[in-house]
């Protein structure tokens, strides 16, 4: 079903605001993308995936039932995976099945999610992670052309976080060069993994490996659950969906429980540790975690995956405050636009520039992640603990913010933006669960900050640490940074901030173990402290790398693109400032003056970035399909699409509704 869409002039508010930029829209473009190539290859993509109309629908998605939701989903991952498999990966190269066009695009085709999404983006990602190359050879080529499609089962009823705890078994049968894999408990069903309930044949699960009578501790196994040619599901196999959920609707996120059933020994991962045909199990030469690696890999794609979110809400919501009036501010005048009070600049210009610091800290952390894995592959695992503890701050602190200022353009929307036709409530609840899978929150911070009690150690005694805790051989002995409001003497401050916390962490659980505790306890009773000391070293980390990103990648460009991405950075550096003023108070010796004079130039730049910001939007280059929304079109004709979306309601198909006559008019007439 192909839904026809007027062409509508673009609104004079909007078309006026952009009148007023005054940069180059595509030079910043091209640096959000990563280079002039990058925007011209996007380009190429989504006119191949998008011209075509097939991503639209007739009927939106929150008026159809859950199991229509589910069907039209199927139906356009088909469409969009052959598309993918015939024509984007061609551009792309194979190899770059994970490139951020094809996620943007998908976005077109779902406005919630593709069934198919866990397939690319964790089962995929498993085979190349995890296999040896003769297991490479058979599964991916097939993964690839959508021969099979998969999941990734490691979450069970009972147990999320800790992987150590998981139920599931996998018992290996020498004599038969077979794996029994059993769910012993309820707890320990499979439950959660994306796609896994009605659509995936095959799925990567995670069990605890038992062989000649003991456990070696979960490993992953790749298990086909369905019959290929029926889809049903194997003798032994019990699988479902898990019910209705806070988004993630047409995602099929399913439970998946073993009855003895039996895989051969060919089907556990092998690449980093091996049960030899006698049953002999060889341990991974190299690190214990590395069957951890999908998730270190996703919680690396999620920062740029927080941009992305975070760029299509600010687009919606500030194109909507260009358009939107409201309140005379004087009598007999005009009311103005929205984006012209200081309260919604402020609410909305931060998430532009945190879209900006997301998406270049995420290339940077995501070349980090190369260089680790490449040094990996030639057996040095010496920076992954580094890699583990940066990208579980980045993806605990870039979800949780992405979040909070998703749901400030939703507020900035006032009543609309409650509207699921606005797409906010879909962008909100879409990445609500990010904060969660793949690691939550707090869980994920203990780990960065586990990491950090030991750099400071390092440092305190005198040893040089790894480059991105390096701040504390300077800072780890200084008891207060000299305040300099320049954004040198900004980042330093947030450095001397997070050193500040873990030096206060160290000092709680030393001065703990002294009043007779245990080392457990004590650090459980300092886990407070340790997330904040977490997320400090997260923000000192995202300041840093932002501006440093920022500078590097603007060498070459014009002078106003210079101005306003140095504008854009600085706004980020100065809104984090004021967040954390106690902090300042604390660990530096920032003033009341300073601090009032900080506000006062945070107020004139958010007055210097308005006429551009419709324009700093759009240099997001987000096509309507891809936004969805009824607020946030390019021609920004909101009153028009909400009226249309309204009349698309079920409720509206009749004048009517039968309710009337069975209930409503007998209780009027006091007959019910
Ligand atoms: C096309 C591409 C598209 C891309 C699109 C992106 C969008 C994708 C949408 C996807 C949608 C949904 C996906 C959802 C998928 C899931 O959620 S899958 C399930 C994920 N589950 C988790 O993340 C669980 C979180 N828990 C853990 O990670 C671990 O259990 C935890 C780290 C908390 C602890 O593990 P333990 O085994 O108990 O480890 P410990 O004994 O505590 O630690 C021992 C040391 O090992 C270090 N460690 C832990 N993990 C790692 C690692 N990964 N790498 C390196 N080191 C690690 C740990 O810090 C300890 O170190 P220390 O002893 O302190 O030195
Ligand atoms: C939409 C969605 C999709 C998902 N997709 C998949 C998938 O495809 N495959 C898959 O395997 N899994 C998937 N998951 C599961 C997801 O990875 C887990 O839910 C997540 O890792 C959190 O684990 P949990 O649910 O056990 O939470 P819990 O660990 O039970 O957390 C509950 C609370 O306890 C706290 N807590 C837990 N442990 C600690 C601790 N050690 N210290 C301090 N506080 C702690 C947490 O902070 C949290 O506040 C998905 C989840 C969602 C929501």
């Amino acid at each position: 079903m192909k839904a026809n869409r007027p062409k509508r002039d673009v609104h004079p508010d909007l078309a006026r605001e952009r009148l007023k930029c005054n940069f180059n829209i595509e030079e910043v473009t091209n640096i959000i993308d990563g280079g002039k190539d990058k925007t011209l290859e996007r380009k190429k993509i989504e006119d191949i995936a998008l011209n075509n109309g097939a991503c639209l629908d007739e009927i939106p998605d929150e008026c159809l039932s859950i199991k229509e939701r589910y069907e039209n989903a199927i139906r356009k991952s088909c469409i969009y995976s052959n598309i993918v498999r015939n024509e984007m990966l061609e551009i792309t190269g194979m190899e770059n099945f994970e490139s951020p066009v094809l996620r943007r695009t998908a976005d077109a085709f779902f406005k919630d999610i593709s069934p198919f999404m866990l397939h690319l983006g964790m089962f995929v990602p498993t085979l190349i992670g995890q296999s040896t190359p003769e297991q490479m050879a058979e599964w991916l080529p097939k993964a690839l052309d959508m021969k099979i499609i998969g999941a990734y089962a490691q979450t069970e009823l009972g147990h999320g976080t800790f992987i150590r705890g998981l139920e599931t078994t996998a018992t290996y049968d020498p004599d038969k060069e077979e794996f029994v894999l059993h769910s012993p408990t309820i707890t320990s069903y499979k439950w959660w993994a994306g796609g896994l309930g009605k659509t995936a044949n095959h799925c990567v699960v995670m069990a605890q490996l038992y062989t000649q009578g003991e456990c070696h501790g979960t490993h992953l196994f790749i298990v086909q659950i369905r019959d290929l040619d029926t889809h049903m599901p194997l003798p032994g196999i019990k699988v479902g969906e898990i019910g209705p959920r806070m988004g993630f609707s047409s995602a099929d996120n399913g439970f998946l429980g073993f009855n003895s059933f039996r895989i051969p020994r060919q089907n556990m991962l092998m690449k980093h540790a091996k049960v030899e045909k006698d049953g002999c199990y060889v341990k991974s030469a190299k690190h214990g975690k590395l069957t951890y690696g999908t998730m270190v890999f996703i919680r690396v794609t999620l920062v740029s995956e927080m941009s992305f979110n975070l760029s299509k809400a600010a687009t919606i919501a500030i194109r909507y405050s260009a358009v939107r009036r409201q309140t005379e501010l004087r009598p007999n005048e005009p009311e103005p636009q929205i984006l012209d009070y200081p309260t919604q600049q402020h609410k909305l210009f931060i998430c532009i520039a945190t879209a900006h610091a997301f998406q270049l800290t995420s290339k940077w952390l995501w070349d980090t992640f190369q260089a680790v894995m490449a040094d990996v592959r030639k057996g040095n695992v010496d920076a992954l603990p580094e890699l583990h503890a940066l990208s579980s701050c980045l993806k605990a602190v870039s979800t949780s913010d992405a979040l909070s200022h998703i749901e400030q353009c939703r507020f900035a929307c006032g009543g609309h933006g409650y509207m699921l036709s606005s797409n906010l409530p879909f962008i909100y609840s879409f990445v609500a669960a990010t904060r969660t899978y793949e690691g939550d929150y707090t869980v994920l911070l203990l780990q960065t900050a586990r990491f950090l009690v030991k750099a400071w150690e390092q440092a305190e005694s005198g040893n040089n640490v790894t480059p991105t805790v390096a701040y504390l051989n300077r800072t780890a002995n200084t008891k207060r940074v000299v305040w300099d409001n320049t954004h040198e003497g900004i980042i330093q401050s947030f450095q001397a901030i997070a050193a500040g916390k873990i030096g206060q962490c160290v000092r709680s659980i030393r001065d703990r173990i002294k009043s007779g505790m245990d080392y457990e306890d004590a650090w459980l009773m300092t886990t407070v402290q340790l997330v904040a000391a977490a997320e400090a070293h997260c923000r000192a980390v995202l300041v840093n790398t932002y501006w440093n990103e920022m500078i590097r990648l603007t060498k070459s460009s014009s002078a106003n693109v210079k101005t306003v991405m140095h504008q854009l950075a600085v706004l980020y550096l100065m809104y984090w400032a004021l967040e954390k003023t106690g902090d300042l108070l604390k660990y530096s010796s920032v003033s009341k003056q300073d601090l009032d004079d900080l506000q006062r130039r945070y107020e004139e730049l958010l007055a210097a970035l308005r006429p551009n910001a419709v324009s700093l939007v759009d240099a997001f280059d987000l096509r309507d399909e891809i936004l969805h929304s009824s607020l946030g079109s390019y021609d920004g004709c909101v009153y028009e699409r909400l009226m249309e979306e309204a009349q698309k309601s079920p409720l509206n198909a009749e004048p009517v509704n039968p309710s009337f006559h069975k209930y409503i008019k007998p209780l009027m007439q006091g007959k019910l």
